[in-house]
């Protein structure tokens, strides 16, 4: 049998226009069922596939159909397992579940489901499209590697500074030759009002605020000033201090304080508060077809 004579998928096209026949099958085998196994794969992915962010606070979901969300949806921890079982029953075409994990998880909550979809926890030896110059790559968090990974796909070619302003703010910094240089961990906003409150006698604890104002004239006032203001100004500096080492780059800014921050900035940056989930499904098609 020759594969000219068959039908086959442009991607595997290349193999006939090589001539390849059942003698390649024979001598390169491994190679050859690899790239089949990977174009199935590839074509699996034009269904549904489901990605869930478990962040410190929240638990944050979409639905993407290739590259299109269709479908987000928060949760709190306990209602994580309802909130997987109706996106579910309503995408039953969903073929893969992918889940990056930073709380406080058991894999046996999501696993509960593999008889109705696959899942794949992202993982440090999956394979990620930057060079991690990380001294401790093992404990850098999975949700920054995803992030890494988004922007450095999305934005080919140039440095990228991405902000997750979540229960931390995290910074991470990856150049243009695609190497992860690493970057901060500060307390995010809703943490600094608590920390406020509990490690104080007298601070009550405040939902965050925006003040219009920069002098406190309360012991409200001043705790919106110095949570608020002090993160915007955290930012800000942070922002000039990469200018001032980098020339150039692009900032993502996200986490579930984005929107809120944006407003406060120097710099004109659009929060994209879908940017992890986006990153999710991005890095999940480039492993499989690059694995
Ligand atoms: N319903 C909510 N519950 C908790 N935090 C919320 C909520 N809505 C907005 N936030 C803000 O989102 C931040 C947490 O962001 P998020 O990106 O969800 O964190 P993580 O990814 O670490 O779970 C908190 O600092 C808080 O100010
Ligand atoms: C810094 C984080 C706690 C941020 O978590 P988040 O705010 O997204 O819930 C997480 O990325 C993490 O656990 N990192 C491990 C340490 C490191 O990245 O070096
Ligand atoms: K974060």
């Amino acid at each position: 049998m020759d594969f000219q004579s068959i039908a086959l998928p442009s991607e595997l096209r290349y193999l006939a226009n090589a001539g390849a026949n059942i003698e390649s099958f024979l001598i390169y085998p491994k190679q050859i069922l690899k790239k089949i196994n990977s174009y199935l794969r590839g074509v699996k992915l034009n269904n549904m596939i489901l990605t869930i962010d478990v962040g410190n606070t929240r638990i944050k979901g979409a639905v993407f159909e290739n590259d299109t969300l269709i479908e987000q949806f928060h949760t709190e921890p306990r209602a994580m397992q309802n909130a997987i079982e109706s996106i579910l029953l309503k995408y039953p075409n969903a073929s893969d579940l992918v889940v990056a994990n930073v709380g406080n998880f058991d894999k046996n909550d999501f696993l509960a489901f593999s008889n109705r979809i696959a899942i794949h926890f992202v993982s440090h030896s999956d394979t990620f499209p930057f060079l991690n110059a990380y001294a401790t790559p093992n404990t850098l968090g999975i949700d920054r590697m995803v992030l890494a990974a988004g922007a450095t796909l999305r934005y080919p070619n140039q440095n990228r500074l991405i902000i997750d302003a979540g229960t931390c703010v995290t910074y991470d910094f990856i150049s243009q030759d695609d190497v992860y240089l690493g970057g901060a961990i500060s307390p995010g906003l809703r943490l600094r009002y608590q920390s406020l409150h509990n490690f104080t006698a007298s601070l009550p604890l405040l939902d965050s605020e925006c003040p219009d104002y920069f002098i406190g004239n309360s012991t409200a006032n001043s705790i919106h000033s110095g949570v608020v203001n002090g993160l915007a100004h955290e930012i800000d500096g942070f922002i000039e201090e990469y200018q001032s080492r980098y020339p150039n780059f692009i900032i993502i800014l996200t986490g579930g304080d984005a929107e809120f921050l944006a407003k406060r900035l120097k710099n004109t940056i659009f929060a994209n508060s879908n940017f992890l989930l986006e990153s999710l499904n991005q890095t999940f098609q480039y492993k499989i077809k690059n694995d």
